[in-house]
This record gives structure tokens, sequence and C-alpha cells, in this order.
């Protein structure tokens, strides 16, 4: 816990006056919006697009200024966590099911600053199994298309009910195994009619704020 409150904290380091800023989803992101509530309420000028109901709410509480994304052409940043992140920046996120909303978030980012703890770092992305957001309509079809790329799925459930995303969708956790090609398995299973969207994200982030357990953090930058 103490290694994601520091991870937040530092990320908001990067938010200057006038920014139009993404918020990310999840226990790690959340330390960030906590920060940025506090920089707002001593006078910090931003607005900021929310990645799920929940982050919206909080954000909201925290006092921050919220608008949407339909309403801007780019952010400057967004700042979010991550499942799993290997030594390319290629993550795994969908854990908490705002995957979606925070990859459209993330694809409108100049830059994509990720908050983990040591935990989420790997050498290869695939021991968390990879969240697929798909439609409600026919799943178990869509679920079988997505087993053809040797993978075993399962509907995601919360309290013995079926998980739905904020989206109106459900999520299928598949197990991959290691995935050698982030980049080329996000772009095929995003062709199957009826998935939405698949929780990897190649390409995308440009810094990683690692926490480690012991209070050190190690900021981590692709240039
Ligand atoms: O859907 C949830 C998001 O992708 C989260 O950012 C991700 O699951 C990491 O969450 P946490 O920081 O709680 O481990």
């Amino acid at each position: 816990m103490k290694a994601k409150k520091l991870t937040g904290e530092k990320a908001a380091e990067y938010i200057e006056d006038g920014m139009i800023i993404g918020l990310g989803t999840g226990s790690t992101a959340y330390y960030a919006i906590k920060k940025v509530g506090e920089l707002v309420r001593n006078g910090l000028k931003i607005k900021a697009v929310p990645t799920s109901k929940e982050t919206a709410e909080l954000a909201a509480a925290e006092g921050i200024e919220l608008i949407e994304l339909a309403d801007v052409e780019s952010l400057d940043l967004t700042i979010d966590g991550a499942d799993e992140v290997d030594p390319d920046f290629n993550l795994i996120k969908g854990g908490g099911g705002a995957l979606l909303r925070e990859k459209i978030v993330a694809s409108a980012t100049d830059k994509l600053i990720i908050v983990v703890d040591e935990s989420k770092l790997v050498e290869n992305l695939g021991a968390f199994p990879l969240p697929i957001e798909i439609t409600p309509f026919s799943w178990q079809y869509t679920q079988r298309m997505i087993e053809k790329f040797s993978c075993s799925s399962k509907l995601r459930k919360k309290d013995g009910e079926v998980f739905i995303t904020d989206n109106g969708n459900y999520i299928l956790d598949c197990d991959f195994g290691k995935i050698e090609d982030p980049l080329k398995i996000s772009v095929e299973l995003n062709k199957l009619p009826g998935v939405v969207e698949n929780g990897i994200f190649a390409e995308m982030a440009e810094i990683v704020v690692v926490g480690y357990n012991d209070g050190h953090i190690e900021v981590l930058d692709k240039e």
C-alpha cells in the first residue's frame, strides 16, 4: 500500500497548471487522484477526464473539475495503473474492468504515465489473465472464437453475478500463458466480432513509476 501511495503521488508531480489530464482506475490510480485533489484544493487549475464511473465519483468528491473526452482534442497526460508491465512498457490492464475507457483515454493522451508497485513488473506478459471486454450478445460464441487463440477463459463474476462493465458489456479473463507478441495478439483479438476491446496496451506507456516495498521509487522513461 505504501508503494502504491508513493507512486501515485510521484506521478502527480508531472501535472502542470492548465493541463487537461486523464484519471485512471484502480487502487494505485486512487492515490494519484487523491493527490490531484489536494493540489486542486491548493490552487492547481486542471480539468480531468475520468476512465470509469468509480473514478468520476472519487474525482468529483475530491473537487476535481471533470470534462468529457468528447469535448477535447487530446489530453496532456494520463495517470493510470496496470496489472502487468513488461520491459518494453507493454501492459495488461483491466483487472478492475475499466480497460475500454482506459484505452480510449490513453489513445488520446500525449503522455501516459503508469503507476505500479514492484509486483507488477514482469519479463513477459501473460501470468495475469488478459481481460477482454465482449458484448453480452451470444457471448459464448465470442468466447469460442477467442479460445481458438490457444487460451482458456472465464466469464468474470462479482458477488456471484456476471460482472457488467461501465459500458454494459461482459469481461472474459483469458489465460494465454506467456504472451510473446503483445501487439500482434491485441490486433488479432480486436478483429473478432463481439470483442469490444482487450486489455493489452502495447506501445502506449511513456513513463512507468515503480514503487518498491522498501519505500524507494524508480521512474522509468521510454526516451
Ligand atoms: O481496470 C482496471 C485498471 O486497468 C487498473 O488500472 C489495473 O487493474 C490496476 O489496478 P490496481 O492499481 O488496483 O492494481
